[in-house]
């Protein structure tokens, strides 16, 4: 295996757990929905998108990847939101 072979092999396992770990993340915030449903909070927290960013972001010490990896959450948080506001109209054109 070439050295670019063997790296690309940890890349998609990285992937692999990365995608797994998505998925989790978007099951749990299908569960934050429900609960947003039933409380009638809104869907959007800007404080708790705070939070998550700098709790991802906290043990990270080159800028660069803090950018990066704030930027990532971010887009996770809006597929998160999209996510909810779908289930939540779902919701209420079922009833
Ligand atoms: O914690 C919440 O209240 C959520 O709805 C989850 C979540 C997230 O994906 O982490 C999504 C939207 C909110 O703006 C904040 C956070």
């Amino acid at each position: 295996m070439t050295e670019l072979e063997q790296l690309r092999t940890q890349i998609d396992l990285v992937d692999h757990q990365l995608s797994d770990l998505l998925n989790q993340r978007f099951l749990l915030t299908e569960l934050v929905a429900a609960v947003k449903e039933e409380t009638g909070e809104p869907v959007l927290d800007t404080n708790r998108e705070l939070k998550v960013i700098n709790k991802a972001t906290n043990a990270i010490d080159n800028p660069v990847m803090v950018n990066a990896i704030a930027d990532i959450f971010q887009v996770i948080m809006d597929k998160s939101k999209q996510q909810q506001r779908n289930l939540l109209h779902q919701a209420e054109v079922s009833k």
